[in-house]
């Protein structure tokens, strides 16, 4: 890891990050789970599901960006490109990471929220033995559009939040960083902890309602709809349901997405 204040070039020749969410994941797990009463709880399958996730998103996002502004990512720090192009590529990378991340975020969702005791003598088993027998069951259920469920909302809160994301990231890096210069290990934490936050105080009434879409397919109400859903939601909770995990989702954001940007920025390097 380069110390604080060195550039990410200097040392070229470190050892490979893995996948830029996986490692980001772990350390943030617990506090995405706490939400609901859980901890670890159906942690191995986000561990996979992470690291496609992510690298969807960061590969999308990086490949707009060079189709739109023409030039590499190395280029890019003596010309930065403008923010209207990276919210684009990462409105481009927040739609397309979506439709990958919706059956995985469904399993976690279900797996998180049984929280049926451990199976007491006596007491009735958890729903779901685990995350396969999770998605299979949803798919002898509801069928294939069942693993699904949600995706809309889930389309909805990662699209402009993820432009939101790296136009927060991309700000701060350049805010802290001598123009033609790459920003230190220190700045692509923190810049990548604040855009996290950003991004996670933006999406959480959306997640809110995601969550909600998931859950509806195990109890008999199911909404007719998201809009249904945002109704019924806060005709009987008030408008403060949509901040319902803020916190939480913000305490969790900083460490996750510093992680995430920090390994993005070595592979990048890495790769050249
Ligand atoms: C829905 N939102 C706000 C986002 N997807 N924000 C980007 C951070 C994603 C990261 N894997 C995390 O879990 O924080």
């Amino acid at each position: 890891m380069t110390g604080a204040g060195e550039s990410l070039v200097n040392n070229p020749g470190r050892r490979r990050a893995s996948g830029p969410g996986a490692l980001g994941l772990v350390l943030g797990h617990p506090f995405d789970t706490v939400k609901l009463l859980g901890f670890f709880k159906g942690m191995s399958f986000p561990i996979v599901s992470i690291a496609v996730v992510n690298s969807v998103l960061f590969g999308v996002y990086s490949n707009a960006l060079l189709a739109l502004t023409a030039t590499s990512h190395q280029e890019r720090r003596a010309q930065p490109p403008s923010y209207t192009h990276v919210f684009i590529a990462g409105c481009t990378g927040g739609f397309l990471q979506a439709y990958c991340l919706a059956p995985f975020d469904l399993i976690k969702v279900r797996l998180q929220n049984q929280t049926e005791p451990r199976a007491q003598p006596g007491s009735p088993p958890p729903r779901y033995r685990g995350p396969v027998h999770c998605a299979a069951s949803i798919f002898q259920a509801e069928g294939p559009r069942g693993l699904f469920r949600g995706a809309w909302a889930l389309t909805l809160r990662d699209t402009p939040t993820l432009g939101i994301y790296f136009v927060t990231y991309e700000w701060l890096c350049h805010q802290s960083t001598p123009d033609g210069q790459n920003p230190s290990s220190a700045t692509v934490l923190v810049a990548g902890g604040f855009a996290g936050i950003t991004s996670w105080v933006t999406a959480t009434p959306l997640d809110v309602i995601k969550s909600r879409m998931q859950m509806a397919g195990l109890e008999q109400r199911a909404y007719r709809g998201l809009l249904d859903c945002v109704v019924s939601s806060v005709r009987q909770e008030g408008l403060g349901v949509f901040f319902r995990g803020l916190t939480i989702n913000s305490a969790r954001a900083f460490p996750v997405n510093a992680v995430t940007f920090l390994s993005y920025e070595y592979l990048l390097h890495s790769w050249g």
